[in-house]
């Protein structure tokens, strides 16, 4: 008998040929398609597909690290986990379980994780899986144009418009970058709680951010999340809720470049890409994002071949 139900084959990040053996990869990339509390548009479920797809196109060397960095660190692409898509149903309970659960285990055979959004709700349960592995405190390091620090949003805590308060909630410390679209409650929040927020309007005629956000991060240890609507719609128009006046390429780099070098990041996640019809600018882009920050951490943590 044939099945009629869609089925789920893993694009490999890069292309099948340069896939190495789950037991040599130093880096995972875990697609989250998962999409339930997005507000206005909608189509981030198809941003770990579209980003997997659109990464065949891009050159294995890095011209900036001078190295083909994919036979450095070895790249293994996971099978989706928590996937809404095909009208499948997962609470956000459910989502949160099966994302701790499988970054718990990932972390614990010392896979370096790229997880690949999907709504930013989903960095609540990524962080958790970090939480259950390092004893020792970590920032997090959130790259948005909004605060996502609202308690609750259309009737959930879940949704991806609370992700960062959740965070908060943990007691981690944070730093949020790019942020330029909050509400009162958020602002309030930031005043009460001192929060560490670097604005795109402050940013965006001053290089100066680059180092203070560094300087600002208090631990050695850091957990990366960026929600590619932090960066200029003008980049990656594919987004849920676009926002003028994010970052611009070069100084989203050199951000993370020197966030790598200088500090221990543990994991990071990239959210939110919500493909556009008949462009592939924003997977394109997200794509090449993600293999800078595999690139970046290989050179820091010396995965470097002969
Ligand atoms: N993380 C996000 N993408 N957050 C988007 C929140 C959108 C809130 N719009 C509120 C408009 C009501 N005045
Ligand atoms: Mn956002
Ligand atoms: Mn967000």
């Amino acid at each position: 008998m044939t099945s009629t139900l869609p089925t789920t084959t893993t694009i490999d990040f890069l292309g099948s040929e340069i896939v190495p053996e789950y037991e040599t990869a130093k880096v995972v990339i875990l697609p989250i398609p998962y999409e339930a509390t997005t507000s206005y548009r909608k189509g981030c479920e198809n941003g770990p597909e579209a980003m997997l797809e659109a990464s065949h196109q891009l050159e294995c060397y890095d011209e900036e690290l001078d190295r083909e960095i994919c036979f450095d660190a070895g790249i293994f692409t996971h099978a989706p986990i928590a996937d809404t898509r095909h009208g499948k149903t997962v609470s956000d309970a459910e989502m949160l379980r099966v994302t701790q659960e499988t970054l718990q285990s990932l972390i614990e055979q010392k896979k370096f994780v790229i997880s690949i959004g999907g709504e930013h709700s989903i960095t609540e349960g990524v962080v958790q899986g970090y939480r259950q592995v390092y004893q020792e405190c970590f920032t997090v390091v959130q790259i948005d144009a909004h605060g996502d620090l609202r308690h609750e949003y259309q009737d959930t805590i879940h949704s991806h418009a609370c992700v960062m308060r959740r965070v908060v909630n943990m007691g981690l410390p944070t730093v949020q970058v790019g942020i330029r679209a909050i509400c009162q409650e958020e602002a309030d929040l930031i005043k009460e709680k001192n929060l560490t927020v670097f604005r795109a309007r402050e940013m965006a005629f001053n290089l100066d951010w680059i180092e203070k956000a560094i300087a600002s991060i208090p631990t050695e240890k850091v957990f990366l999340t960026i929600d590619v609507d932090g960066i200029d719609p003008s980049l990656i128009p594919g987004v849920g809720t676009p926002e003028p006046g994010g970052l611009n390429w070069y100084s989203t780099l050199t951000f993370l470049r020197r966030l790598f070098e200088s500090k221990d990041v543990i994991g990071c996640d990239v959210m939110e890409l919500a493909p556009v019809v008949d462009s592939v600018v924003s997977e394109f882009t997200v794509a090449k994002l993600t293999y800078k920050l595999i690139g970046y951490q290989t050179v820091a943590k010396g995965w470097i071949k002969d």
